[in-house]
């Protein structure tokens, strides 16, 4: 389905609507093992339709983590397709965790691959590495404005090494993930009521943010990982993302998909986690 209204717009009113929440679809092998499934692509494709039977209806945004699909090949790179487009016709905004990044002329491959109508990969929107410098991005950034998609570039990783590049200062004394955030600012300049151009920002981070300086206010959504098996909890936010706070999505995999795979359970764990940010958010 091609829109005409901005991803940014659709999120914006997904997350007002349903609660600010992204759950991924992580299909990690001990998971499989644990909802009694076989570690095949079979077993996948019941992993991944269990997920958006009891999801898809309800939370804003899905994103499948494709590592997960691509270690079974083609086969699971079909289960991906067919993940996406139930869950996307369920309602879903789909977010595909593929964490691309390249030259320019093979982002532009990237860009058609999740961003054009016309794939079977196509999705709302999809992550993206800005570390071979942020103008590598431009056919996914211009694919994005194109189709009503949009992106979430890497700025601020939930990873405890993430600091090493991020923090890292550039010669006018500023940081590289500072940097980042700045050009997608000047993407989401004008756009109402949010822009689709987003960042991924750690909810693990806690003050370091703040205490390096680092604006976060990019106009655009901020994806929020980290939450559950990473060890930070909606409580964090506040402090991790300060004035920001309304425009993140905080995301959560396996703090969800560890009580499937019984449908209600899933439901009833990702409807918990949107109340325990909801009353953050609204505090
Ligand atoms: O900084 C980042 C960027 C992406 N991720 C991805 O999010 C999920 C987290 O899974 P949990 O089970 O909730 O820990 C996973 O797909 C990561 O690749 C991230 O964790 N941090």
């Amino acid at each position: 389905m091609v829109t005409t209204e901005s991803f940014g717009a659709r999120l914006r009113r997904a997350m007002d609507t349903r609660g600010p929440l992204c759950v991924g679809i992580d299909p990690h092998a001990s998971l499989l093992a644990a909802w009694g499934l076989d570690d095949t692509p079979d077993g996948l494709e019941r992993f991944s339709l269990t997920a958006v039977e009891a999801l898809a209806g309800r939370i804003a945004v899905l994103k499948p983590q494709s590592a997960f699909y691509e270690r079974f090949g083609s086969r699971g790179i079909a289960v991906l397709e067919r993940t996406v487009a139930e869950a996307r016709a369920a309602g879903a905004l789909v977010l595909m965790d593929a964490k691309r990044g390249d030259i320019g002329s093979t982002m532009a491959a990237y860009a058609a691959t999740y961003l054009d109508p016309a794939s079977p990969l196509f999705s709302d929107a999809v992550t993206v590495s800005p570390y071979l410098g942020y103008g590598s991005l431009r056919p996914a950034v211009e694919a994005a404005r194109e189709s009503g998609c949009g992106i979430f570039a890497l700025a601020l990783t939930s990873n405890p090494e993430g600091a090493e590049v991020q923090h890292a200062l550039r010669p006018d004394g500023t940081t590289v993930a500072g940097s980042v955030l700045g050009h997608l600012r000047a993407e989401n300049a004008g756009e109402r009521p949010m822009g689709s151009f987003g960042a991924v920002v750690g909810a693990t981070l806690g003050d370091t943010i703040a205490a390096a300086g680092i604006d976060l206010d990019t106009g655009g959504p901020l994806l929020a990982p980290g939450i559950g098996a990473q060890g930070a909890t909606p409580a964090d936010l506040p402090v991790v993302f300060g004035a920001a706070l309304p425009n993140v999505l905080p995301s959560v995999s396996r703090d969800v998909l560890r009580h499937g795979p019984d449908v209600t359970a899933l439901t009833a764990a990702a409807a918990r986690i949107v109340e325990d940010v909801r009353a953050v958010v609204e505090a």
